[in-house]
């Protein structure tokens, strides 16, 4: 891989032993991947920030450098919210320890924000064609397919190395020729709210890291909202990245149909509403939450209570936007969190039962929380913490 002075200077550990290591891991992943050269990129997301899961080891690493980012560079959730940890029924150690990993990531030059949507905060969306190194699946899923932006599916480590040199190495989807879709799916029946989620849920599981191009017959053209239900879901039973959506996504148009398609069927969506059962929370935020999303909470939990814990998982800058909102959702008894999230919090791990209108929660709930997953709409989500519909069927 052709490296510039300045890069090869950085190599050689004449900028210090942690921008060394960082190259180090730049220039690997490049020989790996059979990267030509090392870009620049605009902006970094960095996650492995929740103590939950760095543990110790994690929390020794990030300690350990000494370096400042390059990039504007924003964090993913970590393991509690930071005000209200102690209502959250987190333990003080842990409220230690991930305050320890907080303050590394602060010494560094990284904004303390927290969140799998940095596309939400104010200058925090990248343009088309921006190249970036953004770890959180849904938020590289968002920023390539929704944006057009350029992202690979960095891991906190790769992402925090190209925070700090500030460029990535150039394969994957940085590079034109592995933005074209392989697969088409045809959905021939209407879509609407966590559908969207269903079918990145069903879909993910089948095509793997393929690009895949949408072609949503019988919709009208999904919300970005809807498109980030989808992208997160397919990032999650899949390893997908980038998917198109034809008249939609901003490069959906610039390519030819592939003749590979699958055409789905809706008892595939049905089987997904089929995960039911009570649950004991219902968190909804996975992704965090939109403005547009919260003031639909809000209009749904107005002058009501709460007969179930109910969870909404949001930035902390929405949060403190639209305090309006998170006065009436918590007058209802439900909780706004900040700063985490119902996956990556171990105040999760008391419940049994979890109900949520997320496909990629459906999926990472089982295995990082130990409880059963239920799924349902949006709507009904927040019914069924109202009690006005009993059980999740
Ligand atoms: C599950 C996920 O959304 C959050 C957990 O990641 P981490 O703890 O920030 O490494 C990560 C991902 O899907 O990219
Ligand atoms: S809310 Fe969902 S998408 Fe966001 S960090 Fe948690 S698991 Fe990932």
């Amino acid at each position: 891989m052709y490296l510039e002075r300045d890069e090869e200077r950085i190599l050689s550990g004449e900028c210090g032993v942690d921008l060394q290591k960082a190259m180090e891991i730049l220039v690997t992943l490049g020989k790996i991947y059979d990267a030509r050269r090392l870009i620049p990129v605009k902006s970094a997301q960095i996650a492995g920030v929740s103590y939950k899961t760095i543990g110790d080891a994690g929390l020794e690493w990030v300690k350990s450098i000494d370096a400042e980012v390059a990039v504007p560079s924003i964090l993913n959730p970590m393991g509690m919210d930071r005000e209200e940890w102690e209502q959250m029924g987190i333990s003080r150690d842990f409220y230690r320890k991930q305050m320890e990993i907080l303050d590394a990531y602060r010494r560094m030059g990284i904004r303390l924000e927290c969140t799998c949507t940095p596309y939400y905060l104010p200058g925090g969306a990248p343009s088309f064609g921006d190249h970036l190194a953004w770890s959180e699946s849904s938020a590289v899923s968002f920023a390539n397919s929704v944006l057009g932006a350029r992202t690979n599916r960095e891991s906190g480590i790769s992402a925090l190395a190209a925070a700090l040199i500030g460029k990535t190495p150039c394969y994957g989807y940085h590079l034109d020729e592995n933005r074209i879709p392989s697969i088409a799916i045809r959905v021939p029946f209407s879509l609407s709210g966590s559908d969207f989620g269903a079918l990145g849920y069903v879909v993910g599981d089948v095509i793997g890291d393929r690009v895949a191009i949408f072609e949503l017959e019988k919709s009208p053209a999904p919300s970005d909202d809807e498109l980030k239900a989808l992208g997160a879901a397919l990032a999650a039973t899949g390893a997908v990245a980038l998917y198109h959506v034809k008249g939609r996504t901003p490069e959906a148009d610039l390519f030819e149909i592939p003749e590979d398609a699958i055409i789905l069927e809706e008892k595939e969506l049905h089987r997904v509403y089929e995960h039911a059962g009570i649950p004991d929370l219902i968190a909804l935020g996975c992704p965090h939450l939109s403005m547009k999303e919260l003031e639909i909470a809000a209009e749904l939990l107005r002058g009501k209570r709460v007969k179930r814990e109910l969870w909404l998982c949001i930035s902390r800058h929405i949060r403190d936007a639209r305090k309006d909102l998170v006065r009436i959702i918590e007058a209802s008894g439900a909780k706004v969190i900040s700063d985490t999230c119902m996956v990556v919090s171990p105040a999760c791990d008391r419940f049994d039962c979890i109900m949520t209108d997320s496909g990629k929660a459906l999926k990472y709930i089982p295995s990082m929380c130990g409880a059963k997953a239920v799924f349902g709409k949006f709507r009904r989500c927040i019914e069924v913490a109202l009690g006005e519909a009993d059980e999740a069927t």
